[in-house]
């Protein structure tokens, strides 16, 4: 059984557009991936996933149940952390997280305790005296708190220190092993590469790709450069794009049967040659163009 499945979700804010007949399927204990540029309609899926906004139409499930029918009793083994958090500034860390926690079964102080110290986040402090990183760190001990079995991130990273992100992705490659499964949306494409096993592109409401990274990167184009004494027309066959030369180097992507790129390498006497998968920053720019 999947964790997460959207069949043919569509939101309109009025006439405006938020998603449009997106589905696709999380299944137990992945790190699904879900990448698009601002606008594109990531906090929308989150949100309807959520029931926290209603769908023009379609629906979805998580755990097997409605998300709208069911929404209380599915959202008890979720963790949530929205791309931005606001809070009561009054409160002190301590006591709003002892109130968020008081909204799920069981004592979850010794939980707190060992998230917070993990994230540096200081418990007896003021939420209006905290920089945006740190408020956001109350986010993300707040949303694992409760021991949940799905996690929805949105946009985690944004407002963290490169070292506070390091610890942010053990702390969720470690739950991951324990068996949650984690819904990271980003356009930080290098962070989704780090982490994900799938992800989906969604671009102006609409998921334009859903695969394995590996898979990805496997079936695109691969990047070629050869260096010798060649003449750069002796690729140009079919396949072959951005075909460049100069000084001795000749440069070009390809798509196809690499041996037929081999072949026509052996021919030649050739001083270097390199073959390289695409990152996952160029397949992405390469399906927004
Ligand atoms: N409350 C709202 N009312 C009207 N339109 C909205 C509302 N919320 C979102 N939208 C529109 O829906 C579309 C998708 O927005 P959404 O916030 O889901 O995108 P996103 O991929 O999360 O982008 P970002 O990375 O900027 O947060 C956008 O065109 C946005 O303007």
């Amino acid at each position: 059984m999947s964790v997460i499945e959207v069949n043919h979700l569509t939101k309109y804010y009025g006439k405006a557009r938020g998603i449009n007949d997106v589905s696709f399927k999380v299944e137990d204990g992945e790190i699904f991936g879900f990448i698009g540029p601002n606008g594109a309609g990531k906090s929308t899926t989150i949100r309807l996933l959520l029931s926290l906004i209603y769908p023009t139409s379609g629906d979805a499930t998580i755990f097997g149940k409605d998300c709208i029918k069911y929404g209380p009793e599915i959202r008890k083994d979720i963790g949530y952390l929205p791309s931005e958090v606001f809070y009561y500034d009054r409160m002190k860390v301590k006591d709003l997280l002892n109130y968020s926690a008081s909204f799920y079964p069981g004592d979850h102080t010794a939980r707190m305790h060992e998230l917070s110290e993990l994230m540096e986040l200081e418990l007896e402090r003021k939420i209006e005296d905290l920089s945006y990183g740190n408020r956001k760190k109350v986010g993300i001990v707040q949303g694992l708190l409760h021991r949940p079995k799905l996690l929805f991130l949105d946009e985690p990273t944004s407002g963290l220190d490169p070292l506070m992100q390091r610890k942010f992705f053990d702390l969720i490659r470690d739950e991951n092993k324990k068996g949650v499964t984690v819904f990271f949306s980003s356009h930080i494409l290098g962070e989704v590469q780090r982490l994900c096993n799938r992800v989906a592109i969604i671009k102006e409401g609409r998921i334009i790709e859903i695969d394995d990274i590996r898979n990805l990167q496997k079936d695109n184009y691969k990047k070629v450069q050869v260096t010798g004494e060649i003449d750069a027309s002796c690729f140009d066959f079919p396949g072959v794009t951005s075909l460049e030369h100069m000084d001795g180097l000749v440069r070009f992507l390809y798509k196809g049967d690499i041996n037929v790129v081999m072949r026509k390498i052996a021919e030649k006497t050739v001083s270097d040659v390199t073959i390289e998968e695409p990152t996952l920053e160029e397949i992405f720019m390469h399906y927004y163009e």
